[in-house]
């Protein structure tokens, strides 16, 4: 596992990894950061030319929705590192007529999954090393210049989801809206993302179903206040409810852009300020609607001994989420922001696109929004407590 690990750190350095396959050796390397001299040198270690790896949704993008697995491309001839970057990321382009197409090899899914855990763009170059160069690539791997990963390793890895969470420590941090808090740190044990667990009140003062919400990490929102989204007035919202109904768990998570990253939340920004929603903004650069997994939000709350729950959220999958996870969320509760000229069209996108509960939030007779709770009927897998 840990060289999976390792390969994650190596692919945001810009060095090539070497995914190995039922005894085939694939050297590949992040499109995002790629220059023409070190492609050159990818093909000359592995001597073979460079194919590219593309996510699904980034096929989907180029107008090939049919696609559900990563594709491997065979440009001919094979274009320079900048164009490289355009077929991985950039909005309008097309791949030339009749460049071969073929669903991406074990290696190649491994390479994307890797990618998107190190929240790069999910677009790689592999050269499949040929005899000839099998010599070099075990030199490169002996003096450690070079990664190996097993892509099934790799693979195992990024789907077996966090697992093992460690909590590793904590303190007493009054907040202005809710005095008695408690932050409490977890590590992912890749040890690539840390969560932090709000500990709101007294537990053992809290309602029967303690009041949660599971809260993503917005830099622009939360922190600046950015009129883009609602995240900022949400979080402090979300604070301050919890506090005014006897306690319970705020989990900021890092999901940063809905789990892409800061990086490519801004690239999707920019592509956003071209026109396009924050859903297909997120497509052209590779990505699903939400790449979210909201299994580490479980963990947590397993952790902190928490079980059936009142949610604060407007997000029906973050409730589904965890009902399949085995909480029970017997009711949900609307965390609304402000409506801003802004954040409407961003809004109105969450509401008709990703089936957020933000209707009423967003009606056009201006009555005022509910924020009451609202029960949940009981799912048919999760136990009742
Ligand atoms: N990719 C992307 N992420 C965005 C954009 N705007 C906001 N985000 C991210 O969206 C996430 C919103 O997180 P949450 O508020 O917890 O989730 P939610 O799905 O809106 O659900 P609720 O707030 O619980 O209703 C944060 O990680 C933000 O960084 C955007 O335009 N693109
Ligand atoms: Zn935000």
């Amino acid at each position: 596992m840990r060289q999976a690990e390792r390969a994650i750190f190596d692919l945001r350095r810009g060095l090539p990894v070497l995914v190995r396959n039922n005894g085939s050796d694939t050297l590949v390397q992040a499109v995002e950061g790629l220059n023409d001299s070190a492609l050159a040198a990818l093909q000359a270690l592995s001597g073979s030319p460079a194919c590219l790896v593309l996510s699904s949704h980034r096929m989907a993008a180029l107008g090939f929705s049919e696609v559900k697995t990563p594709v491997t491309l065979c440009l001919a001839p094979l274009p320079d590192s900048v164009r490289l970057r355009e077929f991985a990321a950039q909005r309008g382009v097309q791949l030339p007529p009749g460049t071969p197409q073929a669903a991406a090899d074990k290696a190649g899914q491994a390479t994307i999954r890797l990618l998107s855990r190190a929240q790069l763009l999910p677009a790689a170059v592999s050269c499949v090393v040929t005899p000839a160069q099998s010599a070099a690539v075990a030199a490169a791997l002996a003096s450690g210049e070079l990664l190996a990963v097993e892509a099934d390793t790799a693979l195992q890895l990024c789907a077996s989801g966090p697992g093992g969470l460690s909590r590793v420590s904590e303190a007493r941090v009054p907040l202005i809206d809710a005095e008695e808090s408690r932050f409490v740190l977890f590590r992912e044990p890749d040890g690539i993302r840390e969560h932090v667990a709000i500990v709101i009140g007294d537990p053992g003062a809290w309602p029967a179903d303690v009041p949660v919400r599971l809260h993503s990490s917005c830099l622009t929102g939360d922190l600046f206040g950015s009129l883009r989204c609602d995240c900022g007035e949400q979080l402090r919202r979300g604070v301050a409810a919890i506090h005014a109904q006897g306690g319970g768990v705020l989990l900021y998570l890092s999901q940063e852009g809905r789990g892409i990253g800061l990086a490519n939340k801004l690239r999707a920004y920019g592509l956003q300020d071209e026109g396009l929603d924050t859903i297909d903004a997120d497509q052209i650069i590779g990505f699903s609607q939400d790449e979210r997994d909201f299994r580490v939000a479980h963990e947590m709350l397993e952790q902190l001994g928490v079980s059936r729950i009142l949610l604060l959220t407007n997000n029906p999958s973050k409730v589904a989420a965890l009902q399949r996870a085995g909480i029970n969320v017997t009711a949900r509760q609307a965390i609304y922001g402000e409506v801003t000229e802004q954040n409407q069209r961003y809004l109105t996108t969450k509401a008709n696109r990703h089936g957020h509960w933000l209707h009423e939030l967003l009606n056009e007779q201006g009555e005022p929004a509910s924020d009451g709770p609202e029960c949940l009927p009981a799912p048919a897998t999760a136990a009742r407590s």
